[in-house]
């Protein structure tokens, strides 16, 4: 499949499936008694479930973030998954300027399913945040079947749906001793799993059929909590038995599932359903100037490259007259194989990532950039050019200068930022600010929510005017992670540049 670029959103569902830290929780590893991913696949559905059919309102919003002191929302899973989440953010951003906790919430449910061995869901981003609790809707084991029946439905979900959705989600984890006492009544369990799998796998459906579950919503002592129970033989048992079948269960439990994640209120547009990498992925360029060269870095990442092709990288300048009418061009100046997550894996994907370190006369300067893949064996070299309009530098006055913009250790603090910016013109009167997004929240509790502070820079006294450039600078703290608007007004003259991803940079940190 194509990317268009620049599109953040899409840039960032590639990344966090395919390359992402969510990653770091495959093989469904245990945590208090149950595992991280029944904690991540309930949040997911708490957030979900306070979607309402009828009047377009809630759903997958984060709202959930709002909502912990709920009854239906107690168990320790909750903060700790949100915590999980949050706590990421250090190694890479998981929410961003453009997109929010939802998200990340929404993907923890994928990256859930499969790290137990279920199948594969598309994401699709763009959930949007809520900025507090929704409507108080999640069904509880004590409701009666109609009242599970009308929850669900206004969720959007049949009967048959229902009974379907609660057997995927009751294939992982349990119900824990301390928050459920009445419905957990043996006060030597901690956690009274569903099944006696920790996998996301028919163990729920096949021990719920032969009466041997351990369930304890099917079998517990207290019959009014026996929601499961209600729920699975409402229809005699039909769907229960259709789901015993491996494949069905993981097809069935993938769509809805998907379908749950992407319940959001009216007005929320989800991008199409990624379900593979992106075969060419371009990294955002990045800029310094130095002795009259602007230095460009940028990556393509290939899927399933073949081991003989070439890979070059060719832009034309913006006068127009400077480089060959083929364009000026250059050879990658390293590459990587690239890791893909266990998602990736399942799909059978490799790739390599090709860097690329241009020198481009500041004068001419470039206008835009593209690819061209020779495999060298007598084909047609394919070019990645986005799609024929090739990757348009925009405007080359004002960027975030990649090399003087530089990382500083504090004693005893961490890390800081020199952030540095290249404004073009030599004018004193010019204002530059940016935007700093912190990612990572530094709150011990929910709601955990990015911070964002508007700084105005400084003329750079370490960085003297060069080339036509002025510098302008600041510090910010090393959490610190995107710069999601730079502006600078010069004459009248405004240049803005936004979701700059000051890591890109410090790839290495
Ligand atoms: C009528 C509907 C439902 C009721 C009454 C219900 C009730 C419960 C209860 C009481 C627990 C124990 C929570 C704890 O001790 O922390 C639980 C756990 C769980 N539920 Fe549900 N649930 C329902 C539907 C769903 C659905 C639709 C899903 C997801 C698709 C889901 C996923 C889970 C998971 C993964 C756990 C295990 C959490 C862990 O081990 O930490 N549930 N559910």
């Amino acid at each position: 499949s194509t990317f268009q670029w620049p599109n953040p959103l899409l840039n960032y569902a590639d990344h966090q499936l395919y390359e992402g830290p969510l990653n770091l929780f495959r093989g469904c590893p245990a945590r208090d008694n149950t595992t991280v991913p029944a904690q991540w696949l309930r949040l997911a559905y708490h957030d979900a479930a306070t979607h309402n059919v009828d009047d377009g309102t809630g759903g997958a919003d984060a709202s959930i973030m709002y909502e912990l002191d709920r009854p239906q929302n107690i168990g320790e899973g909750m903060i700790a998954s949100l915590s999980d989440f949050n706590s990421l953010s250090s190694l890479t951003p998981m929410v961003t300027p453009y997109s929010g906790m939802a998200d990340v919430i929404a993907l923890g449910a994928i990256f859930a399913v499969v790290s137990c061995g279920g199948p594969v869901i598309p994401f699709s981003a763009g959930r949007v945040d809520a900025t507090e609790a929704g409507p108080p809707l999640v069904p509880e084991p004590q409701q009666p079947l109609a009242s599970h029946i009308e929850s669900f439905r206004r969720q959007g979900f049949s009967e048959t749906e229902m009974i379907a959705l609660v057997a995927c989600g009751h294939t992982l984890g349990g119900v824990r001793q301390a928050d459920f006492p009445l419905i957990v009544t043996n006060t030597s369990i901690d956690v009274d799993t569903f099944d006696t799998t920790p996998a996301f796998d028919t163990t729920i459906v096949s021990q719920y059929l032969q009466n041997t579950t351990q369930d304890i919503l099917v079998v517990g002592p207290n019959v009014t909590t026996r929601s499961d129970f209600r729920i699975f033989s409402s229809d005699g048992n039909a769907t229960m038995q259709s789901l015993l079948s491996p494949d069905t269960f993981t097809e069935t439990c993938g769509n809805l599932i998907q379908r749950m994640i992407n319940n959001v209120p009216n007005g929320v547009n989800l991008t199409d359903p990624i379900s593979e990498p992106f075969d060419y992925l371009v990294g955002d360029p990045l800029f310094a100037y130095q002795n009259g060269t602007f230095i460009m870095t940028t990556s393509l990442r290939v899927l399933s490259p073949s081991t003989t092709s070439t890979i070059t990288m060719l832009w034309t300048d913006r006068q127009g007259s400077f480089c060959p009418s083929t364009g000026c061009s250059i050879l990658p100046s390293s590459t990587e194989q690239v890791d893909f997550s266990i998602i990736g894996q399942i799909l059978g994907a490799t790739a390599e990532r090709y860097f690329f370190n241009a020198t481009i006369n500041a004068t001419s300067s470039i206008s835009k950039f593209w690819f061209e893949i020779n495999d060298n064996d007598g084909s047609d070299p394919v070019v990645v050019d986005n799609g024929g309009s090739g990757f348009v530098i925009e405007q080359d006055s004002l960027f975030v200068d990649s090399i003087r913009t530089q990382l500083i250790q504090v004693p005893e603090v961490g890390v800081d930022t020199k952030v540095v910016v290249a404004v073009r013109g030599n004018v004193a009167s010019t204002n530059v600010s940016v935007i700093a997004f912190e990612p990572q929240s530094s709150a011990a509790v929910p709601p955990f929510l990015p911070s964002t502070t508007s700084i105005n820079l400084q003329l750079d006294e370490s960085n003297p005017p060069e080339g036509g450039f002025t510098f302008f600078t600041t510090t910010v703290s090393g959490s610190v992670m995107y710069l999601s608007e730079i502006t600078s007004i010069a004459d009248g003259v405004t240049y803005t540049q936004e979701n700059f991803y000051l890591f890109d940079i410090f790839p290495t940190f």
